[in-house]
């Protein structure tokens, strides 16, 4: 196996345009598929999990170009639901390909396969299958219930009324979101209790509007989308940067001094990531913004009690970045880490642990106190892109850090360390 060794480094200075953001990326994709129009999509990632939604829609006989090393792609509309009739589709650990597409490839018609890599086989989805099942769907679960691979004998979708979980993933609300419209009739979606990672949904109805379909958003409890639409291309669309990714890099700044200034996500953005830079402020970073940039800036920093459920993914920064502030943190209501690459519960506390650091590992919460004196270990990575870059932040203590199968940030952000390197000193 690859490793890595980082550090010790002192100073993390420059200027940075973020690659593309994957949520928005796999949407764009899946809309445009189903749109009336060609669209030329820009600044489209360029990682595994994008790469698996391509490879799916290839399969399902979608023609596409890709140019500018992936970042553009050009790609004929359907007008409607895809239209081969079979495919076996991998989906690698992508969970924005494996729920969205699920819920799609309903609404044509055919045989289809969906599985993955061993992990996406214990990634739940039978809160997602149950809503599609009522919706006349014919799903079968190949293994495990509640689990891919998923056998889907596709006939169309009905409209009706219909609930949904939302504790686990609000990925799967986002999935029948945006296969409603192309529903035999209107449909209401109750969201059936807790709705986790809520920002996701905004991103979701704005990539649909954008594609020309209004969403009736009922305070989050329920929505309203009228059947039998066709989806209309914008003809061109830019993806905006990847908050999440940014992340990394503003706790870089906040943590080692020097000023780092992200390009491509800012006020403007609709990913609910970008409030990551909202919680190093809190915690005593400087944090300065644009339209479509975000700038971090060392400062005091304090360890903070928040509930970060609304920001999954940047949330797991702010435990590596805990180790740095004056008194502990602790980070709430993250249950669904658990279910995500990896048990990121689990493996988050015990890699900080290895660090020699005192950690809480909670049902649904992290409690991390910071360190002084942390000791150069190789950190365990789990096959998540997210735990790598996240300790990668522990180059900035007085030791360095290694860190196991760097290669794994190929899901959402392959040039990383690259990047990394071009701003810390
Ligand atoms: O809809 C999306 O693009 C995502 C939703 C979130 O998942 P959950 O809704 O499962 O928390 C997030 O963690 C994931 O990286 C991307
Ligand atoms: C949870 C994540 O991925 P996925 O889209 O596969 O759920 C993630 O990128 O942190």
């Amino acid at each position: 196996m690859n490793s890595i060794t980082l550090g010790p480094l002192t100073s993390a200075n420059g200027e940075i345009q973020i690659p593309g953001s994957k949520s928005l990326s796999n949407r764009i994709l899946l809309l445009a598929t189903l749109a009336k129009g060609t669209t030329k999509i820009t600044n489209l990632l360029d990682s595994d999990d994008i790469r698996h939604m391509l490879n799916a829609l290839k399969e399902m006989g979608v023609r596409f170009s890709l140019e500018d090393q992936g970042q553009t792609c050009v790609l004929e509309g359907n007008g409607g639901p895809l239209s081969v009739n079979q495919a076996d589709l991998f989906l690698g650990n992508a969970g924005t390909a494996m729920r969205p597409l699920t819920a799609a490839l309903c609404l044509g018609q055919g045989e289809f396969r969906l599985h993955g890599e061993p992990r996406m086989h214990e990634r739940p989805i039978g809160d997602l299958v149950d809503s599609l099942q009522a919706l006349g769907a014919d799903i079968e679960y190949q293994k495990e219930t509640n689990y891919p691979p998923l056998l889907i004998k596709a006939n169309g979708l009905n409209g009706g009324e219909v609930s949904i979980k939302g504790n686990i993933s609000s990925q799967f609300l986002t999935a029948l979101l945006m296969s409603a419209p192309l529903a035999k009739s209107d449909l209401r979606i109750n969201v059936d209790g807790e709705l986790v990672s809520k920002p996701y949904i905004d991103i979701t109805l704005h990539a649909m509007k954008q594609f020309g379909v209004n969403v009736e958003n009922l305070d989050y409890q329920a929505f309203v989308i009228k059947g039998n639409q066709t989806y209309q291309s914008p003809g061109e669309i830019m993806v905006e940067g990847d908050a999440s990714s940014a992340s990394y890099f503003l706790a870089a700044a906040a943590i080692a001094g020097g000023k780092i200034k992200v390009h491509g996500v800012g006020t403007e953005s609709v990913q609910g990531d970008v409030k990551f830079a909202e919680v190093l402020e809190k915690m005593g970073a400087k944090i300065t913004y644009g339209p479509t940039w975000v700038a971090a800036e060392k400062g005091e920093l304090n360890g903070i009690d928040m509930d970060m459920n609304h920001i999954p993914d940047a949330a797991m920064t702010i435990a590596t970045t805990a180790l740095f502030a004056e008194g502990p943190t602790t980070i709430r209501n993250i249950y669904n880490w658990r279910v995500k690459e990896t048990d990121r519960l689990y493996a988050m506390a015990t890699e900080l642990k290895k660090l020699g650091a005192n950690v809480v590992e909670g049902d649904d919460y992290i409690t991390v106190e910071p360190c002084s004196d942390l000791q150069h270990v190789a950190i365990d990575t789990y096959n998540d892109h997210r735990i790598a870059m996240c300790f990668s932040l522990i180059a900035f203590s007085n030791t360095a850090v290694t860190i196991n199968d760097p290669e794994c940030t190929s899901k959402t952000f392959p040039t990383y360390f690259s990047l990394f390197e071009s701003i810390s000193g």
